[in-house]
């Protein structure tokens, strides 16, 4: 008689003996509005705040849950990286650990040996570590989390708590209802005697994940849909946003996150990224940053591939950038559509991947709306201009303000030229703003400019910062300028159409169908909320894989059918094969 022998390794057995439901709570984090009256919110966020001020941090590698230091006493061999408080850059929040080359191969080896024990979690134990890390993101660590973000990333407390708070803790929890919808489906027809499976298995090698600076929720959701769906990561955090970064490994740690799936590895992006693509067991990029950096790692991983490198074709899911438009209509509510753009354009200085940039105004309302906006823009200067905010929305004690640094020496260099040169350009005006100060810290006065070329560069380059260019166009032309929208620029990310008439609703939703992966009518092209707006671009924009939606999680897995026959055959011939 044949028997089976159990294994003597307790982790391969799986530990389920339930279909467990998963919690039916799973909805959106209702965000905190730190109002005036909300001063407890504010007296916590402030503590926090000055733990963070008063002295830089040391921040580790994390390598199999290993800690590794530059520090001399902890093992002096690696360079740091200052991270400065882009609102007082002559404060620095952390010294940065940077990885050295066997840290790397190290991190790797973490990703394999830790592969093992992780993909024989169960499902639910593996979603309890997600679920639980949200909970201490929205209750214990909510305040650090704020400021480590405003702080770092340069964000006023709204963006942070969009941010780091509601959509971190969106990813993680939606991610568990969204697997669990995924593993549900299975094959639609067993006959008789037959019973198909399907396994979401997670992929063979392991993911690398690397994250831009300008959202915290994404570098978590870069790192956590991998890992949920049971693969393991190596995390390559944005150099200027690794305070809040570090803070959020600390937090997955702390919520059980075992050792070895989620290597934070913070380095140079180049040597890093050389030694992780060239692994043979490297199976997927996550990658979410800009055009051209994502453009130019597509390329090495489809060389390498050709190259026989890999064991298996990689997964490449990227996010980059965008180009986002507001198109207004003569029908449109001009007040709403003015104030929607200022906060699309303006809102976390313009370092969003959805800011409006680029804004076509019909002729006919084009003096009405512009007053407005310039009105608006100089009714909020105080909170608006460089020199009032050169102290900074954190450092100058004014919390408040609606506007805040841009997130390095860089990007304020490229911006201050832009702006430099709008200023001889004969196709550019500056209808407002055009000033910058980087005394103390790096300011960018939110600008809008007029362009008479609606193929400008102005109107197809993005800047990642708060400078919106405009042109005027025809009433009549309606139909010409979502031509010209859908075709000026490379990218495929958001973009709005403003306009009380159901025609032009329609006829803009139609002409600009591959001109934006999320199109708004009525409301500004930012702010896509986890499982309301599924967001991604295609174009040059990125895979469109849809953070925030089920779809993504797919990616992360590769499935293996399994039948099983339970009856045996008695004869080898068909029915057909009579004599
Ligand atoms: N579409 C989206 O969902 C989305 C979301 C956020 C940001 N973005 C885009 O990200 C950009 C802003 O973020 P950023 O400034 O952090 O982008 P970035 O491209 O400079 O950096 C992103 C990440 O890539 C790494 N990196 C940079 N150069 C690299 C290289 N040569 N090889 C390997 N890795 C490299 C960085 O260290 C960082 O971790 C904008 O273009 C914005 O539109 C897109
Ligand atoms: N998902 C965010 C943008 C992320 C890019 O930076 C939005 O919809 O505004």
């Amino acid at each position: 008689m044949l028997r089976t022998t159990l294994t003597t390794k307790p982790y391969l057995l799986i530990r389920k003996f339930g279909n467990y439901s998963i919690p039916k709570q799973i909805t959106n984090e209702p965000i905190k509005n730190f109002g005036a009256a909300d001063v407890k919110d504010w007296d916590l966020l402030r503590s926090s705040i000055m733990k963070f001020k008063s002295s830089s941090i040391d921040i580790p590698l994390v390598i199999n849950g290993e800690r590794r230091y530059y520090d001399e006493s902890k093992g002096k061999k690696r360079s740091y990286y200052k991270q400065p408080n882009p609102a007082d850059h002559g404060t620095i929040l952390a010294n940065v650990t940077q990885a050295t080359e066997t840290d790397v191969l190290d991190a790797i080896a973490a990703t394999k040996n830790a592969k093992v024990e992780w993909e024989n979690f169960s499902f639910f134990d593996r979603a309890s570590v997600f679920l639980k890390a949200a909970d201490l993101i929205t209750t214990k660590y909510r305040y650090d989390m704020l400021a480590a973000t405003m702080l770092g990333q340069g964000k006023n407390v709204y963006q942070a708590e969009i941010d780091c708070i509601t959509e971190l803790s969106d990813f993680f929890r939606f991610n568990v209802k969204y697997a669990n919808d995924l593993y549900s489906q299975q094959p639609l027809e067993s006959t008789a005697g037959v019973w198909n499976k399907v396994e979401y298995r997670p992929l063979e090698g392991f993911v690398y994940a690397v994250s831009p600076f300008n959202f915290t929720a994404i570098a978590a959701n870069l790192v956590g849909a991998p890992a949920l769906m049971g693969n393991t990561v190596i995390w390559k955090p944005s150099q200027s946003a690794t305070l809040s970064n570090y803070l959020l490994m600390t937090v997955l740690e702390e919520a059980g996150l075992p050792k070895g799936v989620i290597n934070f590895l913070p380095g140079d992006p180049v040597k890093v990224t050389e030694l992780i693509v060239n692994d043979r067991a490297f199976n997927s990029l996550h990658f979410t940053g800009s055009t051209d950096v994502f453009k130019s790692l597509y390329g090495k991983i489809q060389s390498n591939l050709v190259n026989g490198v890999y064991k298996d074709y990689p997964r490449i899911v990227g996010e980059t950038g965008g180009k986002n438009f507001h198109l207004i209509h003569k029908s449109a509510n001009i007040p709403h559509s003015v104030l929607s753009t200022i906060r699309g354009a303006y809102e976390f200085q313009g370092q969003k991947c959805s800011a409006t940039s680029r804004l076509y105004i019909p002729e006919s309302k084009s003096k009405e709306f512009i007053k407005d906006f310039v009105g608006t823009m100089t009714s909020e200067h105080s909170k608006m201009t460089p020199t009032n905010t050169s102290a900074g929305p954190l450092s100058g004690g004014d919390l408040h303000s609606f506007i805040g640094p841009v997130i390095n020496q860089q990007s304020f260099n490229k911006l201050a030229a832009v702006l430099e040169d709008a200023k001889t350009d004969p196709e550019l005006e500056i209808i407002y703003g055009g000033k910058y100060d980087n005394s103390k810290g790096w300011f960018i006065q939110p600008t809008l400019i007029k362009t008479t070329n609606p193929n400008h560069e102005y109107m197809s380059k993005e800047f990642f910062g708060p400078i919106l260019t405009y042109f005027e166009y025809p009433d009549a032309e309606f139909n010409k300028i979502c031509e010209i929208i859908d075709q000026t620029s490379q990218y495929g990310l958001t973009g709005a159409v403003f306009a009380r008439d159901r025609e032009t609703i329609k006829t803009a939703t139609d002409a600009l169908r591959y001109g934006a992966g999320n199109f708004y009518v009525n409301d500004k092209c930012t702010g896509a909320v986890v499982a309301q707006q599924w967001f991604g671009g295609a174009r040059m924009s990125g895979t469109n894989d849809k953070s925030g939606s089920g779809n993504i999680l797919n990616r992360f897995t590769s499935i293996r059918n399994i039948k099983e026959n339970f009856l045996e055959l008695t004869n080898h011939k068909y029915p057909s094969n009579y004599d």
